[in-house]
């Protein structure tokens, strides 16, 4: 395939969608600068993924820069973005977003609740404009698309093997960062949101694991980029694990039937061992020495300066937060001390058991609201297993009765089920653990306060427990 998109309609449109994406986007999950307002947009890339005629739906993939009061102007973070000193995805400025945009003159009743809105001025005036995903025609042709590889315009679609055609699809129903859509009941493509330059690690790590052998994460089918101004990844289809449940869900039921969660959290615990035994195989590790340690140390007092920015509710238990951080500085390992790619943002909703009894684990793109280039740096593996182990935290304190004595089991249980598949048990560097945990508890403040405030209580509990009598 190669075929020229046109781009000049989605150029000669932005002016009059943006005040509808104005009012539209903000209102998105997965749009991540919720509370500033939106001040402009400008195209990064554009492709008529199909013509806009007044037959049928068209599809226009957008990758547009959100501008919002507070950032600084010159700097910009997501797809193409660099700072003046070259370093990719600068703290400020406006974040790169993938839209794919139905058109339609008359959208179909069942389209309603995808609508963005009537476009009221320029070449599409008089069309409305809607979620593409919600449109079953328009997910089709994606498919269609992934199934043949080549160009499309800015667009590059590739493919592992190939990938059945004719599937209906559904848009999943999930508090999600991006978007998803299934496929018959074969494949889950992801579309990601918010984009940046350089290779995503949600389709990197899994295609690593894939030629490695590992069979606990789902291969990657087919995805597709953009090389416009810089390659990143946008979309990527994997098999879809059916009739499996997330390992957040099990525990939240588990809990509520005062059952047992030891069993499956020690499988998980091996199940996680055997992702990161895979990944330090395909992938280059580092030895943790000490100026490893005090950079560890320093970024994550850095990344608590900027939570206790954000929210000033964590000021009291700074100090006692720092204990945590400064007693890893300058330290070295005797035990597992390597850093290598890993997760990056591991918690029981990213794990799925399959109706084999087995865990699969997913989404690995690390922490949406770091940098990619920090989320693609190598890192001790005791980070993911911190995220399950506050993760379980979560689930206890999530449910009613408290019951800390349920999760204090699941995480010893998660601990000896990775130290039997790997033959190292992070309880023998409880500094490195901790420091961890304080890291993901603040880290989850954070995205709590900016996303689901209601559930703030939850990390900060842990902010109290983490920080000691020092706090
Ligand atoms: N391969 C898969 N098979 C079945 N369900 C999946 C698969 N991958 C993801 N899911 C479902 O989709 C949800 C969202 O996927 P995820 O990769 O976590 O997206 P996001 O990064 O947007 O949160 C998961 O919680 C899970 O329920
Ligand atoms: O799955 P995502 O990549 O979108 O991850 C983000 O959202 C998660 C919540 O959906 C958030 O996880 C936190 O809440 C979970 C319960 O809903 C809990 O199991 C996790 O331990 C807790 O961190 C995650 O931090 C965030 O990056």
């Amino acid at each position: 395939m190669s075929e020229a998109a046109s781009t000049r309609t989605p150029v000669a449109l932005l002016p009059s969608l943006s005040p509808l994406l104005r009012e539209w986007l903000p209102r998105q999950r997965w749009f991540a600068g919720k509370g500033r307002p939106v001040t402009g947009f400008s195209l990064v890339a554009a492709a008529e993924l199909l013509p806009v005629d007044s037959t049928g739906p068209g599809l226009l993939h957008l990758l547009l820069r959100v501008q919002q009061a507070g950032q600084a102007t010159g700097k910009a973070t997501g797809a193409g973005g660099r700072t003046a000193g070259g370093k990719r995805d600068a703290p400020h400025g406006g974040d790169c977003y993938q839209l794919l945009l139905g058109v339609r003159t008359t959208p179909p009743p069942y389209l309603a609740s995808a609508l963005i809105g009537r476009v009221t001025d320029g070449p599409l005036a008089g069309r409305t404009v809607y979620e593409g995903l919600h449109d079953p025609r328009l997910a089709a042709l994606l498919l269609e698309r992934l199934r043949t590889p080549g160009r499309f315009g800015p667009l590059r679609f590739d493919r592992a093997v190939p990938v059945l055609g004719g599937l209906p699809a559904r848009v999943l129903d999930a508090e999600q960062s991006n978007s998803s859509l299934v496929y018959g009941d074969s494949y889950i493509l992801k579309i990601f949101r918010r984009v940046y330059p350089g290779i995503n690690p949600d389709l990197e790590l899994p295609l690593a694991l894939a030629g490695a052998g590992c069979d606990r994460v789902p291969a990657p089918v087919a995805w597709f980029e953009s090389d416009a101004p810089e390659p990143c990844t946008l979309g990527v289809l994997q098999p879809y694990l059916r009739g499996s449940q997330d390992g957040w869900q099990l525990a939240l039921k588990a809990l509520a039937a005062g059952r047992d969660f030891t069993a499956e959290a020690q499988a998980l615990g091996r199940a996680t061992a055997e992702v990161h035994t895979a990944l330090a195989a395909a992938l280059p590790t580092v030895s943790l020495s000490r100026p490893q340690t005090e950079d560890l140390a320093t970024a994550m007092n850095e990344r608590l300066d900027a939570a206790v920015r954000a929210v000033p509710a964590l000021l009291p238990y700074v100090r006692g937060l720092r204990t945590a951080f400064d007693a890893i500085a300058g330290a070295t390992f005797d035990g597992d001390g390597r850093a290598q790619r890993i997760h990056g943002d591991l918690h029981l909703g990213q794990t799925l058991r399959t109706p084999d009894g087995g865990w699969s684990v997913i989404d690995f793109e690390g922490e949406p609201a770091r940098p990619l280039d920090e989320r693609r740096e190598v890192q001790p593996p005791v980070r993911d297993i911190a995220g399950i182990l506050r993760s379980f935290d979560y689930a206890a304190r999530s449910h009613r009765p408290w019951n800390p004595a349920w999760a204090a089991r699941c995480r010893a249980a998660y601990c000896d089920g990775y130290a039997e598949a790997s033959g190292s048990d992070p309880r023998t560097e409880p500094e490195l653990l901790r420091a961890y945990e304080t890291d993901k508890a603040v880290y989850e403040v954070v995205y709590e306060a900016r996303h689901r405030p209601d559930w703030l209580p939850v990390p900060m509990s842990a902010i109290r427990r983490l920080a000691g009598p020092a706090g």
